[in-house]
């Protein structure tokens, strides 16, 4: 009876309620009856087209020609880093009425330098412009205006505060699981997008890394936490960035690894007056349409019995790569 009674409020109420649950609970009430099963499917549906819940300006569909159960990978989305503690337990998918909130966007420009002043060219920034001067794809460290300049968002020097910027889809392979591959062709140089995440302490990350160390042996689980060190010009210090996109990131995070260092490069960039740099994804190549993007995961492999690397190319390691972190 009391069984019946929830299922009643969840038809009656479906608009509102399905599209905050996981993909776990949904899959449990759409065994409960006819109607639930029908309403979840249209919600699975929807997830599936548009990975990105439509925070960005393309849809990111999962494609999946493999026969198993691997419909969609669940996981919140967020289009830049997170610098706060204060990250959602949940978040709605799948429903076209309810949109994503406007808070979520522009996080890049939330921890800032005080009183830096960038460059004062006005709305849109012209050739004399004190940030400009890195796109020609190749640098380690790039500059973009920021939070301290006077340039809107519609400045050409915000290449990669934009989110992601080529189309891509997220395609199931048997070995790997989920891959990132481009939906369009991407001339070398091209900006792709930025690794989005949770930005951790260390001691956080350390945490976190032995546990998903332990899903990772008993389970097919993937974790999608990244560790970037920027050497400092005196060479005697290095800024560590610890961004972790396993629940919350952005497509970034089902990017594979290659070990003959795949199409993409990474930089870090720093817009004027932010505080972190952002790591970016450019492409090192011309890729093709349905090609997948891949780069390297780093060249220590630490673990005697580190992870089957599946990545094909002909100095495969064998292994993925491996740090302690
Ligand atoms: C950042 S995630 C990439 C997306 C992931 N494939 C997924 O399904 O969510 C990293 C994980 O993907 C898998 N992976 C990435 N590159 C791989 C490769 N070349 N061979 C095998 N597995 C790979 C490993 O499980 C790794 O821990």
């Amino acid at each position: 009876m009391k069984i019946e009674r929830t299922e009643c409020f969840l038809i009656e109420h479906g608009d509102l309620i399905l599209p905050w649950l996981t993909h776990q609970q949904l899959a449990n009430i759409s065994l409960t009856c006819k109607s639930l099963h029908y309403l979840t499917r249209i919600i699975t549906r929807n997830r599936i087209s548009d990975a990105s819940r439509t925070f960005e300006s393309f849809p990111i569909p999962f494609l999946n020609n493999n026969n198993n159960n691997n419909t969609y990978s669940y996981f919140l989305y967020t289009p830049s880093i997170l610098y706060n503690n204060n990250i959602p337990r949940y978040q709605p998918w799948g429903n076209s009425v309810i949109s994503p909130s406007p808070v979520w966007r522009n996080h890049d420009e939330t921890v800032t330098f005080v009183d830096v002043v960038g460059c004062d060219c006005g709305e849109i920034c012209r050739d004399g412009c004190a940030c400009l001067g890195f796109f020609d794809g190749l640098d380690d460290m790039g500059r973009e205006c920021g939070p301290g300049c006077f340039c809107g968002g519609e400045c050409g020097n915000r290449v990669s505060q934009n989110g992601v910027a080529v189309r891509v889809k997220i395609v199931r392979d048997e070995r790997k699981g989920w891959g990132l591959f481009a939906d369009q062709f991407v001339g070398k140089g091209m900006f792709l997008f930025q690794y989005a995440g949770e930005l951790l302490t260390t001691k956080e990350a350390q945490r976190r890394q032995k546990h998903y160390d332990e899903l990772a042996s008993c389970d097919r689980f993937s974790s999608a936490l990244l560790v970037v060190r920027e050497h400092l010009p005196s060479g005697n210090a290095c800024l560590r960035l610890n961004i972790d996109a396993t629940r919350i990131g952005n497509v970034a995070r089902f990017v594979n690894h290659s070990c003959d260092g795949g199409n993409l490069s990474t930089k870090l960039v720093r817009s004027t007056g932010s505080l972190f740099p952002r790591l970016c994804f450019f492409a090192s190549k011309d890729i093709q349409e349905d090609e997948e993007l891949t780069f390297s995961y780093g060249e220590i492999r630490k673990r005697s019995n580190g992870l089957p690397c599946y990545c094909n190319s002909p100095s495969c390691f064998g292994t993925l790569p491996s740090e302690d972190t």
